[in-house]
């Protein structure tokens, strides 16, 4: 809580390491840390670093890694290097591999500055110091305990949730990534004091999990969400299902924290997605979050499309804010990536939005019946 601030204004702590951007998977992979960069030249250019505290990572450390992940995987991350050859069994097992989760030269320097923010971030939080924390490189939301997948190595989203269960609760994840948060949900799946809640497209697409009854087990029966979507879902479609889903969640729930991963291969025209998003509508599902005035920590995900994913996580950081950016991309180092109308917002396609209203109102149903069994 902070004294001061007006209804519409929260104060905000956001993470950047100036290195991030220079991590490079490999040739024709579509994950690029430089989005991360991009989207810190737009938030310096239209003046909003100086609205929020800026705070460089503290790098995880091994120790930090092992409260969620094996031992030996973190030994192996730590000495893995492009230059070392190693024995394919054991990259078999971790799933390391040329294609989907390479090792890059300075992937454990990585690991430990994306990871090293997210757990920052909640530190921040415990502290009650700030309403909203934000660290657009963290999100990897798929890595496992004892395996690397979907081009994430450490699952820093576990590691934040667990740094903000030493003072909270109950903790809501809600995920908006095209892509079902499968590592998340699996770490939390036995336990009442983390809520998943994942919204993804389902059916013939990566990582496959993700079912609608798919809603926990054991003391965490209830407490696991599964909305599972169509190709081509538009700003209408996804609000109408996402709102009631998310107050639903949070008044049975009651959580006294919220992480939100802000994936942005869910917007339209994603190199790897297949939704119909637009900005607005990516950052609607933000401000609904924020209105809800529980401290709030937004973190970022997949998004494949460079120019799309800064944009978006840029307008974000003003919705955090309470400040609405201009629509017009002012001139900077990276402004050709926005051509040729350098805008903010971006226009939808005409892609059939194969989520009828029909199937919304079904999906609704089964997941509002679900969570209202956490009902007194
Ligand atoms: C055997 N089949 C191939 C596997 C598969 O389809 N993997 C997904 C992985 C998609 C990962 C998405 C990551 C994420 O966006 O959710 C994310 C990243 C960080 O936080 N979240 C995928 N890989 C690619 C891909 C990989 C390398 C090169 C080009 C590609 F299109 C596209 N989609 C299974
Ligand atoms: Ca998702
Ligand atoms: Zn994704």
């Amino acid at each position: 809580p902070s004294v001061g601030t007006d209804a519409t204004k929260r104060k905000v702590c956001y993470f950047y390491h100036p290195t991030m951007g220079n991590f490079y998977y490999g040739n024709g992979h579509p994950m690029k840390p430089h989005r991360v960069r991009m989207t810190h030249a737009l938030l310096e250019k239209y003046g909003l670093l100086r609205h929020m505290r800026i705070l460089r990572p503290i790098p995880a450390h091994e120790r930090d890694f092992c409260r969620f992940h094996a031992d030996d995987y973190i030994a192996f991350l730590r000495t893995a290097d492009p230059s070392v050859e190693n024995n394919p069994a054991t990259l078999r097992r971790f799933n390391i591999d040329d294609v989907e989760c390479p090792i890059f030269h300075g992937l454990y320097k990585f690991c430990q500055l994306y990871a090293g923010a997210s757990i920052s971030a909640a530190r921040q939080v415990n502290l009650d110091h700030y309403d909203i924390v934000i660290n657009w490189s963290g999100g990897l939301h798929h890595a496992k305990k004892s395996m690397a997948s979907g081009f994430c190595y450490v699952n820093d989203v576990v590691l934040a949730i667990l740094s903000l269960l030493e003072t909270r609760d109950r903790v809501l994840y809600v995920d908006i990534d095209i892509h079902h948060g499968d590592g998340v949900e699996e770490a939390f799946y036995t336990t009442d004091r983390v809520m998943t809640v994942s919204f993804h497209k389902f059916g013939g697409y990566f990582p496959g999990t993700g079912h609608i009854d798919d809603i926990g087990c054991d003391g965490g029966k209830y407490y696991a969400v599964n909305v599972p979507l169509d190709d081509g879902i538009d700003d209408e479609s996804y609000l109408y299902i996402f709102k009631p889903v998310v107050a639903k969640a949070m008044e049975v729930f009651r959580p006294n924290a919220i992480v939100l991963q802000c994936g942005a291969d869910s917007l339209s025209g994603d190199r790897l997605g297949c939704f119909n998003l637009s900005v607005r509508g990516h950052g609607e599902c933000v401000k609904y979050m924020r209105s809800f005035n529980v401290p709030l920590m937004l973190l970022g995900g997949g998004g494949y499309t460079l120019h799309n994913v800064a944009r978006c996580w840029c307008y974000e950081t003003g919705v955090a804010l309470g400040i609405e950016v201009n629509n017009k991309i002012p001139d900077h180092q990276y402004s050709e990536y926005f051509a040729p109308l350098y805008r903010i917002h971006l226009p939808t396609t005409n892609m059939t939005n194969k989520n009828s209203r029909k199937s919304l109102d079904d999906t609704i149903a089964k997941v509002l019946a679900n969570l209202s069994k956490l009902q007194a």
